[in-house]
């Protein structure tokens, strides 16, 4: 069968044949806030379950719960309703499409993650019916919209099951919030607030059997946009995770009725890059179809979503400058329907300029010319961070015309070593290949001194 080019992943992108499954996958069991005989929960137990929740989130950016009171009926039945919609015909399904009055809700399959066609056909519905939402991604564009979900005449049932679905896991989604709150050393309603008029939505995911599953994806790699995103998959499997300690894309096997749950990135910048949004992918199989059903915990579109204030002091500033998340959302969207040439909106653009001077420096032939290894190491640097690198490149390189700014080298080379920093406490691995490119730190801390020397 021929494959329409569209769907066709860049060679690094393709995923391996051989899967890599890690045991040391968090597996959380929330028994614990059930309380039994109407006593009081164990506190010592909610501790320690607070605990590896908080290392759970900074360590992986995800784990998997289970005895999480969400009713297994509940999942295997909408499970079976979403089988029966996928299985009618094209035409059929069209009839609850996505279109540009209703761009958010019902039926697609012509989404692009990172500007290559998803091997999957989706059925998108929100959680408060209405959901109010910015018409436009357009900043000065006030105008909101209530957004109302399409339910297809069949299967009848589709809507109950939804409905019956979306109460229950909300419950454990509030649970899960107060616990990630608990985590960053916050009451437990902390974040609470921010989910008034939320903007959930659930996702019922199908990917068809795909003959070249080493060659597509069915989603590609991506991170949630969301808060918080609370995963069911069946038992065909496919779900990966790219391990923060080795960039590895690891295979999260199916347990029986546990739900993944993903950090998304406004817990990440509400965090201020204590817990770090996790990139994921689906990836497909030649015979089998599998189906996932994603639960997106997102606050209100009108929710200003930047750093929070308990978290940052002098010697931990806010990362990241505030964004409106509707807007954030909205442009999201936009792009996710066709394949554009420029990259994705992502929380990168908010980064503060703190920060961005330091990506700036790598930027800047002026110190890459200087010494062979350190050219290595900056372009190396440069690559790390190349989402930002590419929002915002300065090319202040030697009085070049576009020289906008005229830092102060010794500051910059600063600012180079604490980025390093940074990056060996956040991305060991990232850390290990600057290590191996330049030899060993040592080299590279002496190239510094040198430059240092060079007065550049
Ligand atoms: O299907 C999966 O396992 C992952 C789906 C996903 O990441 C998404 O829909 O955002
Ligand atoms: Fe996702």
């Amino acid at each position: 069968m021929e494959v329409d080019a569209v769907f066709i992943q860049a060679t690094k992108h393709c995923p391996k044949l051989a899967v890599v499954e890690a045991d040391d996958i968090p597996l959380i069991d929330l028994s614990v806030l059930k309380s039994h005989n109407s006593s009081e929960p164990d506190a010592t137990a909610i501790r320690l379950l607070i605990y590896e929740i908080g290392e759970a989130c900074k360590n992986w950016g995800f784990f998997q719960v289970i005895n999480h009171g969400v009713p297994f009926k509940r999942r295997k039945n909408l499970e079976i309703v979403a089988r029966k919609f996928f299985a009618m015909s094209k035409e059929e399904k069209k009839k609850v499409s996505r279109d540009d009055v209703i761009p958010f809700l019902g039926y697609y399959d012509t989404e692009h993650t990172k500007n290559v066609r998803d091997w999957k056909e989706v059925f998108d519905l929100t959680v408060e019916n209405p959901t109010l939402f910015p018409v436009s991604h357009e900043p000065d564009d006030k105008e909101l919209r209530e957004y109302i979900n399409q339910w297809p005449k069949n299967p009848p049932e589709l809507r109950e099951e939804c409905e019956h679905y979306a109460e229950e896991v909300q419950k454990l989604a509030y649970k899960l919030l107060e616990l990630i709150s608990m985590s960053l050393g916050l009451p437990a309603n902390h974040l609470n607030g921010f989910y008034n008029d939320h903007t959930s939505f659930i996702r019922l995911n199908h990917y068809p059997p795909c003959p070249v599953p080493h060659l597509a994806l069915g989603v590609g790699g991506h991170k949630d946009a969301g808060a918080l995103t609370i995963l069911a998959q069946d038992d065909v499997g496919g779900f990966e995770v790219k391990r923060k300690t080795d960039g590895e894309w690891i295979r999260v096997k199916p347990t029986h009725d546990a739900y993944i749950i993903n950090v998304g990135d406004i817990i990440q910048v509400w965090s201020n890059d204590r817990y770090e949004s996790v990139e994921h992918r689906a990836t497909l199989n030649s015979k089998k179809d599998r189906i996932s059903i994603p639960f997106f915990f997102n606050p209100a579109h009108y929710t200003i979503v930047e750093p929070l204030e308990e978290l940052i002091d002098d010697q931990n500033l806010a990362k990241y400058k505030p964004y409106n998340w509707g807007k954030f959302f909205a442009t999201r969207k936009r792009c996710n329907f066709q394949k554009l040439e420029v990259e994705n909106i992502q929380i990168s653009h908010f980064r503060r300029r703190q920060w961005k001077a330091v990506k700036a420096v790598c930027s800047s032939s002026l110190v890459q010319t200087t010494h062979k290894h350190n050219q290595q190491l900056l372009n190396l640097a440069l690559e790390l961070s190349s989402p930002d690198a590419q929002a915002f490149d300065f090319s202040f390189n030697t009085g070049g015309e576009k020289s906008t700014v005229k830092p102060q080298a010794p500051i910059k080379l600063e600012a180079f070593i604490l980025f390093l920093l940074d990056h060996r406490e956040r991305a060991k691995h990232d850390y290990e290949q600057l290590k191996k490119t330049v030899d060993e730190l040592q080299a590279f801390e002496q190239n510094v001194k040198l430059v240092k020397e060079l007065k550049l």
